[in-house]
Formats: C-alpha cells, structure tokens, sequence
C-alpha cells in the first residue's frame, strides 16, 4: 500500500430525502486506487455501487442527496473544488463511462462533433452556443484532433469510423454507442477511468465482448480504473483488488487473488458459490432474499437478514472491521469467534440448505 494514492475516499456518506423518508445508502466508505492499479467493486445490483461512485464524481445532485466525506484525487480535495475546475478534471484526467450508452451522449450534435470538442478541451465540452462557434473555426488542431478521434475509434474497434463521425447517437447501435463513450473516455488518457458496468444495460454477448474490449485497452495502458460490476468472476478477470459492497457498505476488501483464496465475509462467499462453474455446482439462484430497503435498513450487520451465521449479536450491534494483513479486511462479527468462523465451504452448504436454488451438487 502507497502513502500516495491516485484516489483516496474516507469515510463517504450518502442519503436521500424522498417520499418514503430518508434514504441512508451508503455509509463509512473507505476506499482507495493506487497509481496505475485496477480496483473494482463488487456487489449485488442495489447494493450502492453506483451512488459510491457518482458521489466520488460529483454527479449526484444535492439535495436531494446528502453527501459527507472526503474524495481526494491526486491529493485534491474533489469536494472542494468549483464547479469550473471539476469540469476542467472531467473528461479530461478523470475519465468516466456509465452504464447506459445514451445518457452520456448528446442526441443533437454527430459523434465527431463531441468526441473532437472532447480531443481538443477535454472536459470543457460545452453544447451551448460556445461549442457551436468551436466547431465553425476549421483550424489545423481540429484535424489533428479528428486523426485523434479516428485513431482511437479504430482502437475501440468501431466500424467503419470514419462515417461514424457523421452520424447521430440514434443511427448507432447500443454496442456501437457504448464504443464511442469508452473512445471519448480515453481520449484524453485520463490518470483515473470510472467505469460503471459498461454494457450491462446492452444484451450479454455484447455486453461481454464490451468488456473483454475495455480490458485490452487498458492492459496496454498505465491508467488507474475505478470499475463497478455485480460479476465476480468479471472482477476476478480484470483487477487487482477487490472491494465488495452490500447494503451501502464496504463489507470486504483484498488483493483479488486473496478474495478467491480465503473469502471471509459469508456475503463475498455467497457471491463466489454463485459464480458459474463447469461442475454446475454453484448456486444458480444466488443468495436467497434481497438487499435492504434503505428507508428502513436491517439494525446492526445489514446483511444480517440474508446471513447463514446471523446471531443475536448480529442483529443488535454493527459488526467490527477485522483486518487480515496489511491490505485485508472484513466486517464480520464471526471472525472474533474461532468456533463459527465461516468458510467458502461451509457458507455455500448452509446457503443451499437454507433453500438458494442450486444446479447440482451437494444438497
Ligand atoms: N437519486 C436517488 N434518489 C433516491 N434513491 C436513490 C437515488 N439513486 C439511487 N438510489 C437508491 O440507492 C440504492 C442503490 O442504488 P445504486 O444504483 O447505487 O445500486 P447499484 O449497486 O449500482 O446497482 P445497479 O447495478 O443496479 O445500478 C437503490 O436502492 C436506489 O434506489
């Protein structure tokens, strides 16, 4: 672990006021991407991992959200920052590529237009009557900035890019929206890429090959990646840590090989029994019940509800974090108690006991 990280979140906080009362999302946040690593996080689809991360971007309107805490990139303090300077920060050293291709495009201006004002000033793009007079001045850096564009559509293995250039968001297909973004996102070669399931709003195999794309890409690149996904064996694919998420809360993080290894959080061991397997032994349904209703969460351990191993002390009081080495922690009232600690093993046969649809195997 550095003492200089890229991006450095502590103690990050967000809720919502709304018609059902205060929603308490996310809570007690730490996290962090070291220079050039790959961090993703993990965690069911509700469990916060979209809010964590337009929190850290500062995308989340306030209010209705309530946000609290501390994002640093590059030892800035992101929070503080104007509205100017985070615009400058955006598109620019801090790429950013969300889940559905079209919100992140502007329908009424071609692809080339955006992703050239993009090349050229970065996150200082503006669809206003400014970025209209930008385009009418023919300048030798805009062509430079077009050879740019082009290059790296090719690079995103867009067809033909060149008439992509001319085209309207809605004459592409969802994979080929998806393509610009990321293009537009690495355009400026960002120190920091956000990616928040790219693809998963696209049908699988297009989301897949999306994926196995953006991983190519950034293996030839030394860029830091934020990345979100509810897939595990995505996660186990693409990065060097892992941070599992569920309820709003960071519940386990280590180096990823170590996830795999010795799992110690029951949640993270449900998402690994709930990896496809070739033995067909994983739990295809996985772990029985939802995540919680954040206008009226669970008292103590939010997973508590869902927990194979879920005791009276459980359910009155939030679980410490127990640390397993430098970079290993988990938040688990069971590992204070030799007796029930949980292993991947025996927390997939009381998951399936406790009636998660199963392919197979043991019963
Ligand atoms: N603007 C908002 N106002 C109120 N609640 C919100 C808002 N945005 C998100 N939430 C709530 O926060 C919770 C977590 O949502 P979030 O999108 O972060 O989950 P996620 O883990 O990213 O899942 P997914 O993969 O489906 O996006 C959800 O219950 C959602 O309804």
């Amino acid at each position: 672990m550095s003492s200089d990280p890229l991006l450095e979140v502590a103690d990050l906080s967000v809720g919502f006021d709304g018609f059902d009362g205060y929603a308490d999302v996310v809570g007690d946040v730490d996290l962090r991407v070291e220079r050039g690593e790959i961090v993703t996080i993990v965690g069911e689809t509700g469990c916060g991992k979209s809010v964590t991360t337009k929190a850290i971007t500062g995308l989340l309107e306030e209010p209705p959200a309530h946000v609290d805490g501390s994002v640093e990139f590059d030892g800035m303090d992101l929070r503080e920052l104007s509205e100017d300077q985070r615009e400058s920060l955006n598109g620019d050293r801090l790429g950013m590529i969300f889940q559905n291709p079209l919100s992140g495009l502007n329908p009424v201006f071609t692809i080339g237009e955006q992703l050239i004002d993009t090349a050229m000033f970065g996150g200082k793009n503006d669809d206003g009557i400014l970025s209209y007079f930008r385009r009418r001045r023919s300048t030798a850096d805009r062509e430079n900035a077009r050879d740019r564009v082009v290059k790296m559509l090719r690079e995103v293995q867009m067809p033909d890019p060149e008439a992509v250039l001319d085209s309207y968001p809605s004459e592409l297909s969802g994979g080929m929206r998806q393509r610009a973004l990321i293009a537009q996102a690495l355009l400026n070669e960002p120190d920091l890429l956000i990616a928040d399931e790219p693809g998963s709003a696209l049908d699988v195999t297009v989301h897949d090959r999306i994926l196995s794309l953006l991983t190519d890409i950034i293996e030839d690149r030394d860029m830091s990646i934020l990345m979100i996904t509810h897939n595990l064996g995505v996660a186990r694919q693409v990065s060097d840590r892992i941070y599992i998420m569920y309820g709003g809360r960071i519940v386990e993080t280590a180096p990823t090989e170590e996830i795999f290894e010795e799992a110690h959080h029951p949640y993270t061991q449900g998402l690994i029994a709930s990896i496809p397997q070739l033995s067909g032994e994983e739990m295809a349904g996985g772990i029985d019940g939802s995540v919680p209703k954040y206008t009226d969460p669970p008292s103590g351990c939010r997973f508590h509800p869902r927990c194979p191993y879920a005791d009276e002390q459980c359910r009155q009081s939030p679980p410490p974090e127990v640390s397993f080495g430098e970079d290993s922690h988990a938040v688990c009232v069971r590992h204070t108690d030799d007796g029930t600690t949980p292993t991947n093993e025996k927390t997939k046969r009381r998951l399936m006991k406790n009636g998660s649809v199963q392919t197979g195997g043991e019963r």
